[in-house]
Protein backbone atom coordinates (compact mmCIF):
# COMPACT_ATOMS: atom_id res chain seq x y z
CA UNK A 1 0.00 0.00 0.00
CA UNK A 2 1.18 3.53 -0.85
CA UNK A 3 1.47 5.79 1.60
CA UNK A 4 0.24 9.52 -0.45
CA UNK A 5 1.38 12.86 0.20
CA UNK A 6 0.60 16.11 -0.33
CA UNK A 7 2.95 18.78 0.38
CA UNK A 8 2.50 22.58 0.93
CA UNK A 9 5.19 24.97 0.88
CA UNK A 10 8.18 24.53 -1.89
CA UNK A 11 10.86 27.01 -0.31
CA UNK A 12 13.93 26.12 1.31
CA UNK A 13 12.30 23.37 3.05
CA UNK A 14 9.52 21.77 1.02
CA UNK A 15 11.88 21.85 -1.69
CA UNK A 16 14.56 20.01 0.36
CA UNK A 17 11.65 17.28 0.78
CA UNK A 18 10.87 16.97 -2.59
CA UNK A 19 14.78 16.06 -2.96
CA UNK A 20 14.96 13.92 -0.55
CA UNK A 21 11.90 11.66 -2.35
CA UNK A 22 13.18 11.96 -5.73
CA UNK A 23 16.54 10.76 -3.94
CA UNK A 24 15.51 8.03 -1.77
CA UNK A 25 11.98 6.71 -2.14
CA UNK A 26 13.58 3.28 -3.55
CA UNK A 27 15.45 3.27 -0.36
CA UNK A 28 12.47 3.95 1.59
CA UNK A 29 11.00 1.21 -0.15
CA UNK A 30 13.60 -1.25 -0.16
CA UNK A 31 15.35 -1.04 3.55
CA UNK A 32 11.65 -0.07 5.25
CA UNK A 33 9.16 -1.67 2.80
CA UNK A 34 7.36 2.21 2.86
CA UNK A 35 6.28 3.58 -0.22
CA UNK A 36 6.26 7.01 -0.03
CA UNK A 37 4.44 8.66 -2.73
CA UNK A 38 4.00 12.91 -3.14
CA UNK A 39 0.79 13.25 -5.12
CA UNK A 40 -0.14 16.56 -4.72
CA UNK A 41 2.41 20.21 -4.48
CA UNK A 42 0.96 23.47 -3.23
CA UNK A 43 2.34 27.26 -3.30
CA UNK A 44 2.47 30.08 -4.39
CA UNK A 45 5.30 30.08 -6.54
CA UNK A 46 4.88 28.01 -9.55
CA UNK A 47 8.51 27.83 -10.15
CA UNK A 48 9.76 26.44 -7.58
CA UNK A 49 7.59 23.41 -8.43
CA UNK A 50 9.03 23.71 -11.53
CA UNK A 51 12.69 23.92 -10.31
CA UNK A 52 11.95 20.26 -8.39
CA UNK A 53 10.34 18.69 -10.84
CA UNK A 54 7.36 18.59 -9.62
CA UNK A 55 4.95 20.73 -12.15
CA UNK A 56 2.76 18.07 -13.21
CA UNK A 57 1.13 17.68 -9.36
CA UNK A 58 1.49 21.81 -8.61
CA UNK A 59 -1.54 23.68 -7.23
CA UNK A 60 -2.03 27.29 -5.71
CA UNK A 61 -4.84 26.05 -3.81
CA UNK A 62 -4.03 24.44 -0.56
CA UNK A 63 -7.57 23.24 -0.11
CA UNK A 64 -6.96 20.98 -3.28
CA UNK A 65 -4.83 19.10 -1.09
CA UNK A 66 -6.83 19.36 2.41
CA UNK A 67 -9.46 17.66 0.81
CA UNK A 68 -8.21 15.60 -1.51
CA UNK A 69 -9.43 12.31 -0.50
CA UNK A 70 -6.53 10.15 -1.57
CA UNK A 71 -4.15 11.77 0.70
CA UNK A 72 -2.53 10.12 3.96
CA UNK A 73 -0.30 12.70 5.25
CA UNK A 74 -0.31 16.75 4.61
CA UNK A 75 2.89 18.27 5.06
CA UNK A 76 2.66 21.89 6.02
CA UNK A 77 6.17 24.23 4.83
CA UNK A 78 4.11 27.50 4.41
CA UNK A 79 5.21 29.21 8.07
CA UNK A 80 3.40 31.61 10.15
CA UNK A 81 0.36 31.36 12.11
CA UNK A 82 -2.74 32.40 10.49
CA UNK A 83 -2.67 30.29 7.15
CA UNK A 84 -0.71 27.56 8.84
CA UNK A 85 -3.24 27.23 11.30
CA UNK A 86 -6.39 26.86 9.35
CA UNK A 87 -4.39 24.63 7.19
CA UNK A 88 -3.35 22.29 9.80
CA UNK A 89 -7.24 22.53 11.64
CA UNK A 90 -8.67 21.55 7.93
CA UNK A 91 -6.15 18.96 7.56
CA UNK A 92 -6.68 17.12 10.69
CA UNK A 93 -10.46 17.92 10.09
CA UNK A 94 -10.51 16.01 6.95
CA UNK A 95 -8.67 13.28 8.49
CA UNK A 96 -5.28 13.92 7.38
CA UNK A 97 -1.90 12.92 9.56
CA UNK A 98 0.09 16.34 9.59
CA UNK A 99 4.18 16.99 9.36
CA UNK A 100 5.30 20.18 10.11
CA UNK A 101 8.25 22.23 10.48
CA UNK A 102 6.18 25.35 11.72
CA UNK A 103 7.93 26.31 15.37
CA UNK A 104 5.85 29.50 15.43
CA UNK A 105 2.18 27.80 15.04
CA UNK A 106 3.31 24.75 17.31
CA UNK A 107 5.09 27.80 20.45
CA UNK A 108 1.54 29.85 20.07
CA UNK A 109 -1.55 27.46 19.12
CA UNK A 110 0.42 24.58 20.48
CA UNK A 111 -2.42 23.53 22.60
CA UNK A 112 -5.14 23.81 20.03
CA UNK A 113 -3.39 21.81 17.05
CA UNK A 114 -2.69 19.15 19.58
CA UNK A 115 -6.08 19.03 21.26
CA UNK A 116 -7.35 18.98 17.40
CA UNK A 117 -5.13 15.75 16.36
CA UNK A 118 -6.10 13.86 19.38
CA UNK A 119 -9.51 14.58 18.91
CA UNK A 120 -9.45 13.42 15.42
CA UNK A 121 -7.33 10.68 16.33
CA UNK A 122 -4.33 11.70 13.91
CA UNK A 123 -0.78 12.04 14.23
CA UNK A 124 0.69 16.00 14.44
CA UNK A 125 4.67 15.36 14.12
CA UNK A 126 7.07 18.56 14.61
CA UNK A 127 10.44 17.18 14.49
CA UNK A 128 11.95 20.07 11.91
CA UNK A 129 10.58 23.00 14.47
CA UNK A 130 13.23 23.05 17.09
CA UNK A 131 17.30 22.29 15.89
CA UNK A 132 16.50 21.84 12.36
CA UNK A 133 17.87 18.76 11.41
CA UNK A 134 18.96 17.51 15.26
CA UNK A 135 16.93 14.97 16.32
CA UNK A 136 15.78 16.45 19.88
CA UNK A 137 11.71 16.32 20.12
CA UNK A 138 11.73 12.61 19.76
CA UNK A 139 14.52 12.06 22.65
CA UNK A 140 12.57 14.16 24.64
CA UNK A 141 9.01 12.09 23.92
CA UNK A 142 10.69 8.82 23.94
CA UNK A 143 14.58 8.03 24.91
CA UNK A 144 14.05 10.58 28.09
CA UNK A 145 11.13 10.33 29.34
CA UNK A 146 12.12 8.26 32.20
CA UNK A 147 13.86 11.48 33.41
CA UNK A 148 12.06 14.37 35.41
CA UNK A 149 14.10 17.06 33.00
CA UNK A 150 15.29 20.05 35.13
CA UNK A 151 17.20 22.19 32.35
CA UNK A 152 16.88 22.68 28.64
CA UNK A 153 19.59 25.31 26.93
CA UNK A 154 21.66 26.04 24.24
CA UNK A 155 22.08 27.58 20.68
CA UNK A 156 18.60 27.02 18.96
CA UNK A 157 18.80 29.72 16.24
CA UNK A 158 20.97 29.35 12.80
CA UNK A 159 20.81 32.28 11.77
CA UNK A 160 21.88 34.79 14.62
CA UNK A 161 24.91 31.86 15.45
CA UNK A 162 25.81 32.07 11.55
CA UNK A 163 25.68 36.25 11.93
CA UNK A 164 27.77 36.28 15.11
CA UNK A 165 30.22 33.95 14.27
CA UNK A 166 30.83 35.93 11.08
CA UNK A 167 30.96 39.03 12.97
CA UNK A 168 33.48 37.60 15.66
CA UNK A 169 35.40 35.77 13.70
CA UNK A 170 35.54 37.76 9.99
CA UNK A 171 34.53 41.07 10.92
CA UNK A 172 31.64 40.90 8.67
CA UNK A 173 29.28 43.72 9.95
CA UNK A 174 25.61 42.74 10.79
CA UNK A 175 23.56 43.75 7.65
CA UNK A 176 26.13 41.76 5.46
CA UNK A 177 26.28 38.74 7.68
CA UNK A 178 22.02 38.98 7.58
CA UNK A 179 22.25 39.10 3.91
CA UNK A 180 24.21 35.86 3.58
CA UNK A 181 22.39 33.75 5.99
CA UNK A 182 19.27 34.61 4.09
CA UNK A 183 20.99 33.79 0.86
CA UNK A 184 21.64 30.10 2.53
CA UNK A 185 18.11 29.35 3.28
CA UNK A 186 18.16 29.88 6.96
CA UNK A 187 16.26 32.73 7.89
CA UNK A 188 12.74 33.15 8.19
CA UNK A 189 10.75 34.96 5.72
CA UNK A 190 10.88 37.84 8.05
CA UNK A 191 14.02 37.64 9.46
CA UNK A 192 13.21 39.94 12.18
CA UNK A 193 12.20 36.72 13.73
CA UNK A 194 15.78 35.61 13.89
CA UNK A 195 17.50 38.64 15.13
CA UNK A 196 14.72 39.65 17.50
CA UNK A 197 14.93 36.45 18.99
CA UNK A 198 11.22 35.39 18.72
CA UNK A 199 12.23 32.24 16.91
CA UNK A 200 14.65 30.74 19.32
CA UNK A 201 12.00 31.86 21.82
CA UNK A 202 8.62 29.73 19.59
CA UNK A 203 11.58 27.21 19.86
CA UNK A 204 12.37 27.14 23.97
CA UNK A 205 8.77 27.04 24.22
CA UNK A 206 8.01 24.26 22.65
CA UNK A 207 11.14 21.95 24.49
CA UNK A 208 9.92 23.46 27.89
CA UNK A 209 6.75 22.07 27.17
CA UNK A 210 7.91 18.80 26.83
CA UNK A 211 10.60 18.72 28.69
CA UNK A 212 8.79 19.68 31.37
CA UNK A 213 5.11 18.52 31.18
CA UNK A 214 3.90 22.13 31.44
CA UNK A 215 2.52 24.17 28.44
CA UNK A 216 4.43 27.10 27.84
CA UNK A 217 4.01 29.54 24.69
CA UNK A 218 6.00 32.46 23.25
CA UNK A 219 4.53 35.05 25.40
CA UNK A 220 5.95 33.41 28.41
CA UNK A 221 9.70 33.47 26.82
CA UNK A 222 11.85 36.93 28.11
CA UNK A 223 12.73 37.90 24.84
CA UNK A 224 15.90 40.09 23.70
CA UNK A 225 17.42 39.04 19.97
CA UNK A 226 20.58 40.08 18.70
CA UNK A 227 19.76 43.38 17.38
CA UNK A 228 22.25 45.53 19.86
CA UNK A 229 24.36 43.46 19.94
CA UNK A 230 27.40 45.62 18.18
CA UNK A 231 31.64 44.87 17.00
CA UNK A 232 32.51 46.66 20.25
CA UNK A 233 30.94 44.29 22.45
CA UNK A 234 32.30 41.22 20.60
CA UNK A 235 35.60 42.66 20.54
CA UNK A 236 34.88 43.49 24.57
CA UNK A 237 33.87 40.32 25.11
CA UNK A 238 36.70 38.26 23.31
CA UNK A 239 39.79 40.10 25.31
CA UNK A 240 37.91 39.24 28.61
CA UNK A 241 38.22 35.62 27.31
CA UNK A 242 34.04 35.21 26.53
CA UNK A 243 32.36 34.45 22.93
CA UNK A 244 28.53 35.82 22.50
CA UNK A 245 25.97 33.69 21.66
CA UNK A 246 21.81 33.97 21.95
CA UNK A 247 20.84 31.64 24.38
CA UNK A 248 17.58 29.87 24.77
CA UNK A 249 17.54 28.72 28.33
CA UNK A 250 14.70 26.91 30.11
CA UNK A 251 15.28 25.72 34.12
CA UNK A 252 12.90 23.77 35.81
CA UNK A 253 13.03 26.13 39.23
CA UNK A 254 11.54 25.22 43.00
CA UNK A 255 9.42 28.60 41.70
CA UNK A 256 8.46 27.50 38.30
CA UNK A 257 9.64 27.51 34.84
CA UNK A 258 12.49 29.98 34.27
CA UNK A 259 12.85 30.56 30.65
CA UNK A 260 14.52 33.16 28.63
CA UNK A 261 15.87 34.22 25.18
CA UNK A 262 19.01 36.91 25.20
CA UNK A 263 22.57 37.03 24.06
CA UNK A 264 24.98 35.58 26.58
CA UNK A 265 28.57 36.04 27.00
CA UNK A 266 30.25 32.41 27.80
CA UNK A 267 33.79 31.31 28.38
CA UNK A 268 35.50 30.67 24.94
CA UNK A 269 36.30 27.39 27.05
CA UNK A 270 32.72 26.52 27.43
CA UNK A 271 31.51 23.65 24.94
CA UNK A 272 28.66 26.02 23.68
CA UNK A 273 31.29 28.51 22.37
CA UNK A 274 32.74 25.96 20.10
CA UNK A 275 28.99 25.88 18.21
CA UNK A 276 29.94 27.89 15.39
CA UNK A 277 28.24 28.55 12.02
CA UNK A 278 24.81 27.40 11.61
CA UNK A 279 25.17 24.69 14.12
CA UNK A 280 22.90 24.31 16.99
CA UNK A 281 23.37 22.36 20.18
CA UNK A 282 21.49 21.76 22.84
CA UNK A 283 21.93 20.25 26.69
CA UNK A 284 19.16 18.31 28.80
CA UNK A 285 19.83 17.62 32.32
CA UNK A 286 18.06 14.89 33.43
CA UNK A 287 17.71 13.60 36.78
CA UNK A 288 18.80 9.63 35.56
CA UNK A 289 21.08 10.23 32.32
CA UNK A 290 22.72 13.49 33.61
CA UNK A 291 23.89 16.04 31.65
CA UNK A 292 23.61 15.07 27.86
CA UNK A 293 24.10 17.37 24.29
CA UNK A 294 22.50 17.45 20.99
CA UNK A 295 24.53 19.46 18.15
CA UNK A 296 24.07 19.34 14.20
CA UNK A 297 22.91 22.03 11.83
CA UNK A 298 19.43 24.03 12.68
CA UNK A 299 18.83 25.19 9.54
CA UNK A 300 18.56 24.76 6.11
CA UNK A 301 17.00 22.82 3.13
CA UNK A 302 18.97 19.38 4.01
CA UNK A 303 18.67 19.47 7.48
CA UNK A 304 15.01 21.16 8.09
CA UNK A 305 14.13 18.14 5.12
CA UNK A 306 15.71 15.09 7.19
CA UNK A 307 13.81 15.96 10.35
CA UNK A 308 10.27 16.93 8.08
CA UNK A 309 11.22 13.61 5.90
CA UNK A 310 11.46 11.68 9.32
CA UNK A 311 8.57 12.42 10.63
CA UNK A 312 7.22 11.65 7.60
CA UNK A 313 8.35 8.17 7.45
CA UNK A 314 7.58 7.66 11.16
CA UNK A 315 3.76 8.11 10.51
CA UNK A 316 3.65 6.11 6.92
CA UNK A 317 5.10 3.34 9.43
CA UNK A 318 2.46 3.52 11.74
CA UNK A 319 -0.29 3.84 8.85
CA UNK A 320 1.34 1.34 7.12
CA UNK A 321 1.31 -1.22 10.39
CA UNK A 322 -2.26 0.14 11.20
CA UNK A 323 -0.79 1.28 14.53
CA UNK A 324 -1.29 4.85 16.27
CA UNK A 325 2.06 4.56 18.78
CA UNK A 326 1.58 8.36 18.85
CA UNK A 327 2.80 10.47 22.12
CA UNK A 328 0.38 13.47 21.95
CA UNK A 329 0.12 16.11 24.38
CA UNK A 330 2.25 15.65 27.49
CA UNK A 331 1.19 18.84 29.23
CA UNK A 332 -0.09 17.44 32.20
CA UNK A 333 1.22 19.68 34.58
CA UNK A 334 0.54 23.63 34.83
CA UNK A 335 3.85 25.76 36.08
CA UNK A 336 3.84 29.46 36.86
CA UNK A 337 6.86 31.03 34.67
CA UNK A 338 9.24 32.55 36.99
CA UNK A 339 9.05 36.22 36.32
CA UNK A 340 12.50 37.68 34.50
CA UNK A 341 13.22 40.74 37.62
CA UNK A 342 13.80 37.91 39.33
CA UNK A 343 16.83 36.55 37.82
CA UNK A 344 20.35 36.59 39.21
CA UNK A 345 22.86 36.35 37.00
CA UNK A 346 26.32 38.19 35.87
CA UNK A 347 26.43 41.34 33.28
CA UNK A 348 27.56 43.16 31.14
CA UNK A 349 27.00 46.55 30.75
CA UNK A 350 28.33 49.12 28.12
CA UNK A 351 27.59 52.14 28.19
CA UNK A 352 28.65 55.30 25.94
CA UNK A 353 29.58 58.30 27.56
CA UNK A 354 31.21 61.88 27.37
CA UNK A 355 34.61 61.67 28.52
CA UNK A 356 34.16 64.40 31.24
CA UNK A 357 35.66 64.72 34.79
CA UNK A 358 33.51 62.55 37.13
CA UNK A 359 31.67 60.26 34.92
CA UNK A 360 33.26 57.01 36.07
CA UNK A 361 32.15 58.19 39.73
CA UNK A 362 29.02 59.18 39.08
CA UNK A 363 28.07 56.07 37.12
CA UNK A 364 29.99 53.71 39.59
CA UNK A 365 28.05 55.38 42.52
CA UNK A 366 24.62 54.31 41.01
CA UNK A 367 25.83 50.43 40.87
CA UNK A 368 26.97 51.05 44.21
CA UNK A 369 23.65 52.73 45.50
CA UNK A 370 21.43 49.75 44.15
CA UNK A 371 23.86 47.21 45.45
CA UNK A 372 25.03 45.71 42.43
CA UNK A 373 29.19 44.96 42.74
CA UNK A 374 31.26 45.31 40.06
CA UNK A 375 33.51 42.73 38.94
CA UNK A 376 35.59 45.09 36.70
CA UNK A 377 35.12 48.36 34.65
CA UNK A 378 37.51 48.91 31.33
CA UNK A 379 37.18 52.34 29.85
CA UNK A 380 38.14 52.50 26.01
CA UNK A 381 37.99 55.40 23.91
CA UNK A 382 40.05 57.79 21.78
CA UNK A 383 41.41 61.02 22.61
CA UNK A 384 40.73 62.81 25.85
CA UNK A 385 37.57 64.30 26.38
CA UNK A 386 36.08 62.08 23.37
CA UNK A 387 33.08 59.53 23.72
CA UNK A 388 34.65 56.61 25.39
CA UNK A 389 32.56 53.16 26.18
CA UNK A 390 32.58 52.79 29.80
CA UNK A 391 32.22 48.56 29.93
CA UNK A 392 31.02 47.27 33.48
CA UNK A 393 31.14 43.44 34.36
CA UNK A 394 29.05 43.20 37.55
CA UNK A 395 29.16 40.26 40.28
CA UNK A 396 25.70 38.17 40.91
CA UNK A 397 23.14 39.98 40.52
CA UNK A 398 19.42 40.66 40.67
CA UNK A 399 18.02 41.71 37.22
CA UNK A 400 15.27 44.19 38.58
CA UNK A 401 18.56 46.39 40.68
CA UNK A 402 21.03 45.72 37.11
CA UNK A 403 17.51 47.64 35.50
CA UNK A 404 17.59 50.34 38.24
CA UNK A 405 21.29 51.36 37.72
CA UNK A 406 20.56 51.28 33.78
CA UNK A 407 17.40 53.50 34.61
CA UNK A 408 19.38 55.95 36.88
CA UNK A 409 22.39 56.01 34.80
CA UNK A 410 20.34 57.14 31.37
CA UNK A 411 19.46 59.89 33.59
CA UNK A 412 22.76 61.08 33.40
CA UNK A 413 21.59 63.44 30.03
CA UNK A 414 25.11 65.30 30.68
CA UNK A 415 27.27 61.73 30.10
CA UNK A 416 25.27 59.52 28.06
CA UNK A 417 25.24 59.82 24.27
CA UNK A 418 24.71 56.43 22.97
CA UNK A 419 22.64 53.37 23.35
CA UNK A 420 23.72 51.26 26.64
CA UNK A 421 24.71 47.81 25.68
CA UNK A 422 23.53 44.82 28.13
CA UNK A 423 24.55 41.17 27.81
CA UNK A 424 24.49 39.04 30.88
CA UNK A 425 27.04 36.28 31.75
CA UNK A 426 26.97 32.56 32.25
CA UNK A 427 30.61 31.41 34.13
N1 LIG B 1 14.56 27.51 6.44
C1 LIG B 1 14.96 26.73 7.45
O1 LIG B 1 16.15 26.46 7.63
C2 LIG B 1 13.96 26.15 8.36
C3 LIG B 1 12.63 26.51 8.32
N2 LIG B 1 11.73 25.94 9.17
C4 LIG B 1 10.32 26.27 9.07
O2 LIG B 1 9.82 25.69 7.87
C5 LIG B 1 8.76 26.47 7.35
C6 LIG B 1 9.09 26.86 5.91
O3 LIG B 1 10.29 27.62 5.91
P1 LIG B 1 11.07 27.92 4.55
O4 LIG B 1 11.02 26.75 3.65
O5 LIG B 1 12.39 28.46 4.96
O6 LIG B 1 10.18 29.10 3.93
P2 LIG B 1 10.19 29.69 2.44
O7 LIG B 1 9.83 31.13 2.59
O8 LIG B 1 11.45 29.34 1.75
O9 LIG B 1 9.00 28.91 1.72
C7 LIG B 1 7.66 29.11 2.03
C8 LIG B 1 6.79 28.43 0.97
O10 LIG B 1 5.42 28.52 1.38
C9 LIG B 1 4.64 28.98 0.30
N3 LIG B 1 3.47 29.66 0.82
C10 LIG B 1 3.42 30.70 1.67
N4 LIG B 1 2.14 31.02 1.94
C11 LIG B 1 1.37 30.15 1.25
C12 LIG B 1 -0.04 29.97 1.10
N5 LIG B 1 -0.92 30.75 1.74
N6 LIG B 1 -0.48 28.99 0.29
C13 LIG B 1 0.40 28.19 -0.37
N7 LIG B 1 1.75 28.31 -0.26
C14 LIG B 1 2.20 29.29 0.53
C15 LIG B 1 5.58 29.89 -0.49
O11 LIG B 1 5.10 30.08 -1.80
C16 LIG B 1 6.87 29.09 -0.40
O12 LIG B 1 6.87 28.09 -1.39
C17 LIG B 1 8.61 27.64 8.33
O13 LIG B 1 7.63 27.32 9.29
C18 LIG B 1 9.98 27.74 8.98
O14 LIG B 1 9.93 28.31 10.26
C19 LIG B 1 12.11 25.01 10.11
C20 LIG B 1 13.41 24.60 10.20
C21 LIG B 1 14.44 25.17 9.36
N1 LIG C 1 15.35 30.60 10.89
C1 LIG C 1 15.65 29.42 11.63
C2 LIG C 1 15.42 28.23 10.75
C3 LIG C 1 15.30 26.99 11.50
O1 LIG C 1 14.48 26.80 12.35
C4 LIG C 1 17.10 29.45 12.10
O2 LIG C 1 17.84 30.31 11.64
O3 LIG C 1 17.45 28.65 12.96
NA1 LIG D 1 14.83 18.81 15.17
Amino acid sequence: MAIKVGLVGTGTVGGGCIDILHNHACDFRRHLGIDVELVRVCSREPEQAAAHGVSDIFTEDWHDIVNDPDIDIVIELIGGTTVARELVLAALAAGKNVVTANKALMATYGKEVMDAAEAAGKELAFEASVGGGIPIIDPLKHSLIANEITSVMGIVNGTTNYMLTEMAERGTDYAEALADAQARGFAEADPTADVGGYDAAAKIAILASIAFNSRVTIEDVFTEGITHVSSIDLEAARDMGYSVKLLAIAHRTDEGIDVRVHPTMIPTSHQLATVNGVMNAIYVVGDAVGETMFFGPGAGAGPAASAVMGDVLEVARHLQQGVLPIVGCTCTDSLPIVPVDDLRTKYYIRFQVNDVPGVLAATAGIFSKHNVSVRSVIQRGKEEGGQVNLSYVTHTARESSVRAVIEEVSQLEAVLVGETSVIRVED
